[in-house]
């Protein structure tokens, strides 16, 4: 239901990505991995509809993304580097506002419901200015999950996440497994990419360079793969 055919992204002189197509299934956890500047991020960021393709063409529930861009993006949550979140706005203030965003109008109950599933209820009427950065982060997630998406994005979501919020976020992702939805998750995490995902693509040079399903016979082999092409300095157990 993710269908990528043939995409090149150049910036400048410099070619990002090199003729990636992919298919992913309705239902599927997909680990993105690879070495820095391998062009992991800057495909969630075509796949959100962040960021144009030079060429090349993405269809996501059977239509043109180019076509139906507003369409689309409403069906995907996407937690990326950036917050995106209004500073001078409470959590409550931050997520209706997203909500109506993505089109939807969402009942005040759902909203406080997620609030508190993050663990900021405390703070639901506080200003994001205010906040620590793994509060921020903390509502980034409820930010990317309020319109219930059908796709989540996920580009390094463990990386400085506290261990509580950790587990709150690998619980909303089991909830979204379960519920069917997709997810795409760009990590350095091998750990928690074995973990949580059922299939792996590798990433080098702006190309993928493989892509297999996760069993456990073969995670000693993926594991050396891995630091074949990364390196040991990249790890991050
Ligand atoms: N807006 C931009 N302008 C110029 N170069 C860019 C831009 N965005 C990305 N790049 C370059 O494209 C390459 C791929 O970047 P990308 O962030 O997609 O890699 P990545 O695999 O996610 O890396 P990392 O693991 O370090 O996050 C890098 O060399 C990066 O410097």
């Amino acid at each position: 239901m993710i269908v990528i055919e043939g995409i090149n992204k150049t910036i400048g002189e410099k070619a990002i990505l090199r003729n990636i197509n992919l298919q992913i299934k309705q239902g599927e956890t997909i680990g993105l991995i690879g070495p820095n500047g391998a062009g992991k991020s800057t495909v969630l960021n075509i796949i959100s509809g962040l960021m144009k393709p030079s060429s090349g063409r993405i269809k996501i529930f059977g239509k043109q993304l180019k076509e139906h861009p507003l369409e689309i993006k409403n069906k995907i949550g996407f937690l990326s580097h950036d917050s995106f979140l209004y500073d001078h706005f409470s959590p409550l203030e931050n997520l209706k506002f997203f909500a109506k965003l993505y089109g939807f109008e969402v009942e005040e109950r759902k909203v406080k419901g997620l609030i508190r599933e993050v663990g900021l209820a405390y703070f639901m009427h506080e200003p994001v200015r205010s906040f620590s950065r793994g509060m921020i982060q903390r509502l980034n997630i409820a930010r990317a999950l309020i319109h219930d998406p059908d796709i989540l994005l996920l580009d390094e979501p463990h990386t400085s996440l506290d261990q509580q919020a950790i587990q709150i976020l690998n619980r909303f992702i089991s909830k979204m497994k379960k519920r069917g939805a997709t997810i795409i998750m760009v990590t350095h995490d091998l750990k928690e990419a074995f973990h949580l995902c059922d299939r792996i693509l590798f990433m080098k040079d702006g190309t993928i360079i493989d892509d297999f399903p996760v069993s456990e016979q073969k995670v000693n082999l993926i594991f050396e793969k891995y630091f074949a092409q990364v390196g040991s300095d990249e790890k991050n157990f």
